[in-house]
């Protein structure tokens, strides 16, 4: 548009006098109608015009960049961990191990190092690799627990015989622990021998004095119920006990009655013990196994806190009829864009899918597409005045034909009417079609514009658009239609 403004003008005979003399006063105008004075002013509009094409392609590839991320390749920065690692290479081969058959006998046995504390791990390897060879730490814990049980026991048995000598010896206990109490003389001595009046308590106090640990245990020993007590308080005891060692839930009993520990793996330990996630149950399911799960589909995601994609069809949450539908396609298992792309759909998110050709991208947009059509209401001739409820846009008719045919494939089961706008095919059937109400419209940017401004549709209820191969379509100068 510039440009035309600026050189359209027919150089009179002026303008070509004033050239020949090199004067550019009459040459031309500018962009508002004044006529360019100078060189120099001339020379600035050329520049600005030059400035303005290249703004705006630099603006189709920011927007390019935005939503179909398409981001200048990054240098790649090399880790020093890379970049030293054939310098300072220290991994070496068996064969390079001169020691292993020497004669020298120093070398026949080799000394393993002796892990004789902590918890039996040897510093900077991978802690869960020795722990598949390595059982220093739960063998520690069992000598420990086995040890706490059988000094319980016997202390137990060692209370239990006191409490009967005690019992036995009571009344000779009662005439001394009087005697004692009211000879000495002493405040404690009195009030216990008078307050209480049994010599249980002064014995008691005797053998605090001698050995604490005794006293506590008889202390218990002494209580109402006596058995039943005991037990709780050893349980108790040994809860406390252990949770100051290990988790109280990884001891059992065996048929022996001896004590088990059991570690209490963690997750991380159980992924890699025990099953991969093709055998898990998607509940079963943890992060880690998702992040496998989509390295070996090669899924990269981007973007918000992602759904974890679907393993098969009925892990899905499509509709009974759109499952059926699927299993009549023969579509057996999910393609790995369908794997992602349908549970992000499915919450409604907005999504941009990139995938190789064949790789089934029309049946992931079109069956989440289904799914929210079918959750509407069904178009009847008033609510059909108001247009579709989905759109798609391809930049083709052979590509608008093909997806029009693919989500006919299940639209059917969800009773949803769809309909192609594309060139090249009678314009009036297709108005025919949308006056009758259509649920879905896939079309070209050019006859859906069409039936646009000639108001054989609206698009007052639809809510959901789908741009198939859509940097073509911006490509193809389509982007401002
Ligand atoms: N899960 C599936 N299981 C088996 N076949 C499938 C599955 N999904 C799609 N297909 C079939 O694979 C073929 C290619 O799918 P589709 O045309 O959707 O790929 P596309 O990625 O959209 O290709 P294009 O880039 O050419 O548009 C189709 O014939 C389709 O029926």
């Amino acid at each position: 548009m510039l440009n035309d403004n600026t050189c359209s003008k027919k150089p009179n005979e002026k303008e070509e006098e004033s050239r020949e003399k090199n004067d550019y006063s009459y040459y031309d105008y500018d962009t508002y109608g004044k006529p360019i004075s100078s060189l120099a002013e001339l020379n600035m509009l050329q520049v600005n015009t030059i400035d303005i094409d290249n703004y705006k392609e630099k603006e189709i590839e920011m927007i390019k960049q935005q939503y179909l991320g398409l981001n200048k390749k990054k240098k790649k920065m090399q880790k020093p961990s890379e970049k030293f690692r054939n310098i300072f290479n220290f991994e070496w081969d068996q064969s390079e191990d001169t020691s292993r058959y020497d004669t020298n006998p120093l070398y026949q046995n080799r000394l393993e190092p002796q892990i004789l504390f902590g918890r039996g791990y040897i510093a900077g390897v991978d802690v869960r690799e020795q722990r598949k060879k390595n059982n220093f730490y739960d063998r520690l814990v069992q000598n420990r627990i086995n040890y706490s049980m059988k000094k319980h026991t016997e202390e137990e048995l060692q209370k239990k015989k006191g409490s009967l000598s005690q019992s036995k010896t009571s009344n000779v206990g009662t005439n001394v622990g009087t005697n004692v109490g009211t000879n000495v003389g002493t405040n404690a001595g009195t009030n216990v021998g008078t307050n209480v009046g049994t010599n249980i308590t002064i014995s008691q106090k005797k053998n605090l004095k001698t050995d604490p640990d005794t006293v506590n245990h008889n202390r218990d020993s002494y209580n109402a119920d006596t058995c039943k007590d005991i037990k709780h308080k050893d349980d108790n005891h040994n809860v406390i006990l252990n949770n100051n060692i290990i988790n109280n839930d990884a001891i059992s009993k065996n048929t022996n009655d001896e004590f088990i520990y059991k570690p209490i793996i963690n997750n991380i330990i159980k992924d890699v013990q025990n099953k991969h996630w093709s055998e898990k149950k998607r509940e079963e399911m943890t992060d880690r196994d998702w992040r496998i799960f989509r390295e070996d589909n090669e899924i990269y995601i981007k973007g918000g806190i992602v759904p974890a994609p679907i393993r098969t069809w009925e892990e899905s949450n499509l509709s009974p009829d759109l499952l059926k539908a699927i299993k009549k396609a023969k579509y057996d298992k999910p393609t790995p864009i369908q794997m992602q792309a349908i549970p992000i759909s499915l919450e409604m998110r907005d999504l941009i899918g990139i995938a190789e050709t064949g790789s089934g991208k029309t049946a992931a947009f079109v069956l989440p597409m289904l799914s929210y059509v079918k959750k509407l209401p069904p178009l009847t001739y008033e609510t059909s005045q108001d247009g579709p409820y989905a759109l798609v846009i391809a930049p083709s008719r052979e590509l608008a034909i093909q997806i029009y045919e693919e989500t006919n494939k299940f639209a059917s089961y969800c009773s949803c009417r769809t309909v192609a706008l594309v060139g090249g095919r009678n314009a009036e059937a297709q108005a025919f079609e949308l006056r009758k109400g259509v649920e879905i419209i896939i079309g070209t940017p050019g006859r859906l514009q069409d039936c646009l401004e000639k108001a054989y549709t609206v698009l007052n209820q639809c809510n959901y658009v789908i741009i198939d191969e859509a940097d073509r379509m911006m490509d193809m100068g389509f982007e401002e239609t």
